[in-house]
């Protein structure tokens, strides 16, 4: 019987490490128009997940519920669960900013800040009390390195961000995450401002980065979705209707709802 319940135990907690995400139930209101329903999900640790569905099924606001960037909106009403880290991520107990710390974002568009490029990796050290120019310097090399774009800036450092191309000014923005080393990346169309080659630079880094990360990539574009996550989210107006592995998403989908979003048949 011990042993039975040390199995089971142990089999929890095998369970607990896989997810880092858990979402139980979640439900999400704009003031009264309800945006997300029901949804029930859990995110795989070091593993890409995409979440994919037409403009205005609720992929961005599923997404920036995550690290709570969603209540920077006036009126926002949920109700369900979310844990990180097995953690309700709503409890009083949770500060923002640690959750913000551990799961960082990329937006859409590139938004270095109007700073050197050194300055904008080293803006989030220095706002957790790093002030070693050894130190920042040495964060600021291992960032821009981890979001492969080190040999393309080491040599412009003080330089403004701003006279980087959008490819590398998305990089530098990665290089801004991953410096303040979050566990999970949350990336909002990350590549949709982006030509195809700088894309596709970008897809190869988001690959590398999930032996350290877990990533959570919104987008449109379903080749992009089947070319680098593991799991994919197919959310039709406001409803989670099919999660399951990338490629049976594509080959098999159980859900008519899926087939004909990813034959093209609609969105
Ligand atoms: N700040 C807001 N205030 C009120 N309603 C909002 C707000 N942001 C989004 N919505 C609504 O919530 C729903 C989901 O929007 P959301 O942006 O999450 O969809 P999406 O799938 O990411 O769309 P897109 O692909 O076009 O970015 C839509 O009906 C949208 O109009």
């Amino acid at each position: 019987m011990t042993d039975m319940i040390s199995n089971q135990q142990n089999e929890n907690s095998a369970i607990d490490d896989q997810y880092i995400f858990d979402i139980h139930d979640f439900n999400l209101w704009y003031g009264s128009d309800q945006a997300l329903y029901g949804i029930n999900m859990g995110i795989e640790k070091n593993k890409i997940t995409a979440v994919i569905g037409p403009s205005g099924c609720g992929k961005s606001t599923l997404l920036k519920t995550l690290n709570r960037m969603i209540e920077m909106v006036p009126n926002v009403n949920t109700s369900g669960s979310i844990k990180y880290d097995n953690a309700d991520i709503f409890s009083k107990k949770q500060m923002v900013e640690d959750l913000r710390t551990q799961v960082g974002m990329v937006f859409q568009k590139p938004n270095p800040f109007p700073k050197s490029i050194y300055d904008n990796v080293a803006y989030g050290p220095r706002i957790h009390g790093i002030k070693k120019k050894k130190v920042l310097d040495e964060i600021v090399e291992k960032s821009l390195r981890g979001a492969a774009i080190w040999d393309e800036v080491k040599d412009r450092l003080n330089q403004n961000a701003y006279g980087l191309s959008g490819g590398q000014q998305q990089r530098v923005c990665i290089a801004r995450c991953l410096a303040i080393e979050p566990n999970v990346i949350l990336m909002d169309e990350p590549t949709s401002a982006l030509d195809p080659i700088s894309t596709l630079k970008i897809e190869e880094l988001i690959k590398e980065l999930k032996d350290k990360y877990t990533i959570v990539i919104v987008t449109h574009n379903m080749q992009q979705a089947a070319r680098i996550s593991d799991k994919t989210a197919f959310m039709l107006t406001g409803e989670l209707v099919e999660f399951t592995d990338t490629d049976t998403l594509f080959s098999n989908p159980k859900d008519k709802r899926t087939e004909d979003y990813i034959t093209g048949r609609f969105g």
